[in-house]
C-alpha cells in the first residue's frame, strides 16, 4: 500500500448493504408473538370492515417499524386480490413535526399531489383538519395512516380527532384506521383517557430481543451480507449477547456486526473473529460517548473527565462533592472558572441519561441524609478516547 490508491478487494462482504438501517428483510424472525397479535389487529381491513386503531409500543430497535412495513406490505398484496377492497396506506414519521398542526399539514401534503401542496403556516388549525378530511374522503376506500414516533406530537388534538373522524362525521366516504408507534413507554400513560381509548383500541407490545432472538436476526443477515464461512464460530453469538445487554436492540446488534466486518476488512483479514467484535464494540462505545457529549459545554466534559480520573484510581463510586476537587484542578489547568456544585450535579444527571455514567441514590435516613454516588457506565478506554477526540487531550 502506501500510495493510497483504491482497489476493490471483494473481501468479507458479499452485500454490505444488508447490514444498513435502510435494508428491510422480507421475513421477520424472532417476532412471532408480536406479529400474530399485530396480524389479528389488522384482520378487519381484509374483511372489508372498519380498521381498528392500533398502538404499538416497545423500546428502540425492537422491530416495530420493520413489523409494520412487513405486515402492511402483505396486507396490500392480499388486498389487491379482493374485489371491492381499495386499500391505501400512508406512513409518516412524526420526528421533527412536533405538533398536531404540523403533522396534519404533512399528512395533507402526503395525500395531495405535488402541485397542490400547502405550507406549514398560514392556515387556521380547523382548515388544515378540513383539508385532511377532504383528502381522506376523496381518496375513499380503506385508509391506514401510520404515525411513527407519534410521541413527538406534543398536543393531542390530532390524536383525538383522527381516530374518531368517522364516528364524529368528519369523514363519510372512507374507512380510516390509525396505527401509532412509540418507543416512549410513558407516552401511552400520559394520554388523556379519551384519546387513549380511541387511539389504542388494539395494542401490541414489542418486547426487547433476547440473545437467542438476536442470533436469529443476525444469522438471517449473515447469509446475505457476508461471503460463506467468513464469520468464525462465536462471532454472531457475541454480537447477540452484547445486543441483548444493550437493551435488546436489534439495530445495535446489527451495527456491531457491520463494524466488526469493517474492521476485519481494514485489517485485510479473511475472516471475522471475536477480537474484531471486541474492537468494534470499543469503537461504537467511543462513538456513543462522543455523540453524547460533543454538543455539551466544556464544563460537562470536564466533569466527566474528573470522574474518569477517579474511576482510574479505583475510587468510584464517588459522591458529587468528591468529583468537585479533581474538577476544580482541571478547570484551573484548562483556564476555566468552575461552575457551581448545583450545575455539576445537573451535568452528572445528563451524563446518566446519556448512559455514559451511572448514579445510585443512597438514603442514610435522618442522620446521613440522601446522596448520589457516581461511576462510569462505559469502559474507561472508550470515555478517554471520546474525551481525547473532543478536547484534544485526555485524562
Ligand atoms: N425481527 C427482525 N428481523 C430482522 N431485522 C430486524 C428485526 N427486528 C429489527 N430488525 C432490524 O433492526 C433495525 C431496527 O428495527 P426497527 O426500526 O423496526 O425498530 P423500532 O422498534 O421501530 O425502533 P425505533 O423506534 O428506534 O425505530 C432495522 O434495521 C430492522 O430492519
Amino acid at each position: 500500500m502506501g500510495d493510497f490508491s483504491f482497489e476493490p478487494t471483494g473481501r468479507i462482504f458479499k452485500e454490505r448493504e444488508a447490514l444498513l438501517e435502510e435494508w428491510t428483510p422480507d421475513k421477520l424472525v424472532g417476532r412471532d408473538t408480536e406479529l400474530q397479535q399485530y396480524h389479528a389487529a389488522l384482520q378487519p381491513v381484509i374483511e372489508g370492515e372498519t380498521p381498528s386503531n392500533i398502538f404499538l409500543y416497545g423500546k428502540s430497535g425492537v422491530g416495530k417499524t420493520a413489523a409494520t412495513r412487513f405486515l402492511l406490505n402483505r396486507l396490500e398484496n392480499s388486498a389487491e386480490d379482493i374485489d371491492g377492497l381499495d386499500l391505501h396506506t400512508v406512513e409518516i414519521n412524526c420526528d421533527g413535526l412536533n405538533s398536531s398542526y404540523q403533522t396534519a399539514v404533512a399528512l395533507v401534503n402526503e395525500l395531495r399531489d405535488p402541485a397542490n401542496q400547502i405550507s406549514n403556516t398560514g392556515y387556521p388549525q380547523a382548515s388544515v383538519y378540513q383539508f385532511l378530511f377532504d383528502e381522506i374522503d376523496s381518496l375513499g376506500g380503506t385508509i391506514l395512516i401510520v404515525l411513527d414516533e407519534v410521541d413527538h406530537i406534543q398536543d393531542d388534538s390530532l390524536l383525538y380527532k383522527l381516530p374518531r373522524a368517522r364516528s364524529n362525521g368528519d369523514i363519510s366516504n372512507a374507512r380510516l384506521g390509525v396505527v401509532g408507534i412509540s418507543n416512549d413507554l410513558s407516552f401511552r400513560n400520559q394520554l388523556s383517557s379519551k384519546v387513549r381509548s380511541s387511539l389504542c383500541e388494539k395494542e401490541v407490545s414489542f418486547s426487547a430481543y433476547d440473545a437467542t432472538e438476536l442470533v436469529q436476526v443476525l444469522r438471517q443477515r449473515e447469509s446475505v451480507a457476508f461471503h460463506d464461512n467468513v464469520l468464525e464460530d462465536g462471532v454472531i453469538e457475541v454480537c447477540a449477547a452484547y445486543g441483548a445487554k444493550d437493551s435488546g436492540d436489534a439495530r445495535k446488534a446489527l451495527d456491531l456486526l457491520l463494524e466488526s466486518g469493517d474492521i476485519a476488512r481494514e485489517e485485510n483479514a479473511d475472516v471475522v473473529i471475536e477480537n474484531h467484535v471486541t474492537e468494534a464494540r470499543r469503537r461504537l462505545q467511543t462513538d456513543q460517548v462522543i455523540e453524547g457529549i460533543s454538543n455539551y459545554s466544556q464544563h460537562g466534559q470536564l466533569v466527566l473527565w474528573a470522574l474518569t480520573l477517579l474511576e482510574e484510581r479505583g475510587e468510584t463510586p464517588v459522591r458529587t462533592r468528591e468529583i468537585r476537587e479533581p474538577y476544580e484542578v482541571l478547570c484551573d489547568r484548562e483556564g476555566y472558572d468552575p461552575v457551581s456544585t448545583r450545575a455539576v450535579r445537573e451535568y452528572l444527571a445528563e451524563l446518566e441519561t446519556l448512559g455514559i455514567i451511572s448514579s445510585t441514590e443512597t438514603n442514610r435516613g435522618k442522620s446521613g441524609g440522601k446522596f448520589k454516588e457516581h461511576e462510569l457506565e462505559q469502559p474507561i478506554s472508550s470515555v478517554k478516547a471520546g474525551l481525547n477526540e473532543l478536547l484534544g487531550t485526555s485524562p
